[in-house]
């Protein structure tokens, strides 16, 4: 298992910023061939992504290409390009449903077999950023075994619905919920929208808690400035730690002495529980926290 709070998303056709990709401290990369990229730009941005894919050494991120929309005219030369320099997976915008995964899929596959690589070497990332998109979220999770993850696109799933993205982001609680549930029906991760007020770390933070409470298993980020600040809100508050470890504790134990329901803190705690605390104590350990220095 690795890490996979904090996704940074870098234009291909940057230089400076991809060279310095490994030294911010990021789980991942999103290399953007998409919205990033003006139109006439498109084919030198896909040039310097393969470039960086072959001969920069990444060290230990995960990287993930961002290719433009399956019924773009860029796709094509994108998956042809990119797929052979066997990133870790291409991140699909603007999934609308489970056809537009088959399609995306056969495409990656006749590359990958042209280029005598095992199918499902590359994984897909679908980006829900529609409203149809997100009434089909878990039709387009389980399309394919290459979907390892659900992300959704918040600016565009706002533009969409023709509303406004606000700093407090009601308006994107129920895709949210959405995209979570789908995705973890699916058995695939789930990856939250970036936030664009690179001035308000606090809005940030408080966006993030939100979206880890829901189950997300990463945020994308747009500025190196923002990848701590999602780090903290990922990892959970001492205090929690320390009552999971508590009932983890406590529930060896009833084990040993054969007992049934228990009560730690005068709180009975029972099967649920003590998974929860458990996932709470692994995703921590994850996160870098070491259990015994509490
Ligand atoms: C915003 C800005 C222009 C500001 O630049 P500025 O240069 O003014 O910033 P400064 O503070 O001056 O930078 C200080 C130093 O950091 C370096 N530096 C900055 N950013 C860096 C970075 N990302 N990676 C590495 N390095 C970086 C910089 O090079 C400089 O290095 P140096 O010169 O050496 O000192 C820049 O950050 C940027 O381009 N960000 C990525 C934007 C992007 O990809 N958008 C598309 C994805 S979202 C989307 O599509 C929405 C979505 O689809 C998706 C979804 O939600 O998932 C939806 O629908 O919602
Ligand atoms: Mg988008």
């Amino acid at each position: 298992m690795r890490a996979t709070r904090s996704m940074l998303y870098i234009p291909a056709d940057s230089p400076g910023m991809l060279q310095h990709a490994p030294v911010f401290g990021c789980d991942s990369i999103l290399m953007d061939l998409e919205d990033a990229i003006a139109y006439t730009e498109k084919d030198s941005a896909r040039r310097m992504a393969v470039w960086f894919l072959k001969e920069f050494d990444f060290k230990e991120l995960f990287v993930t290409v961002r290719t433009n929309g399956a019924d773009t005219k860029f796709f094509e030369d994108d998956i042809e390009a990119v797929i052979p320099c066997r990133p870790g997976a291409v991140r699909l915008p603007k999934c609308n449903s489970e056809e537009d995964i088959r399609y995306a899929d056969e495409k990656i596959s006749a590359v990958e077999m042209k280029n005598g690589m095992e199918i499902g070497t590359v994984k897909l990332h679908a980006m829900v950023e529609t409203a149809l998109g997100l009434e089909n979220a878990f039709r387009i999770a389980s399309a394919s075994p290459r979907v390892t993850a659900l992300t959704l696109g918040g600016q565009d799933f706002t533009a969409d619905m023709g509303i406004q993205k606000t700093r407090e982001g009601r308006e994107l609680f129920y895709a949210r919920g959405r995209i979570v549930a789908a995705a973890h029906a699916a058995g695939v991760a789930s990856f939250d929208t970036v936030w664009t007020d690179l001035n308000d770390q606090e809005g940030l933070f408080l966006e993030a808690k939100e979206i880890v409470e829901l189950g997300f298993t990463g945020k994308a980020c747009i500025h190196p400035s923002q990848i701590a600040t999602i780090h903290r809100a990922f990892m959970p508050a001492e205090k929690d730690l320390r009552k999971a470890l508590r009932v983890v504790e406590a529930a060896e134990k009833a084990e040993r002495e054969g007992k049934g329901v228990i009560s730690v803190d005068g709180k009975m705690v029972d099967a649920p529980i003590v998974a929860r605390s458990a996932h709470l104590l692994k995703l921590a350990e994850l996160y870098g926290f070491d259990r015994e220095a509490l």
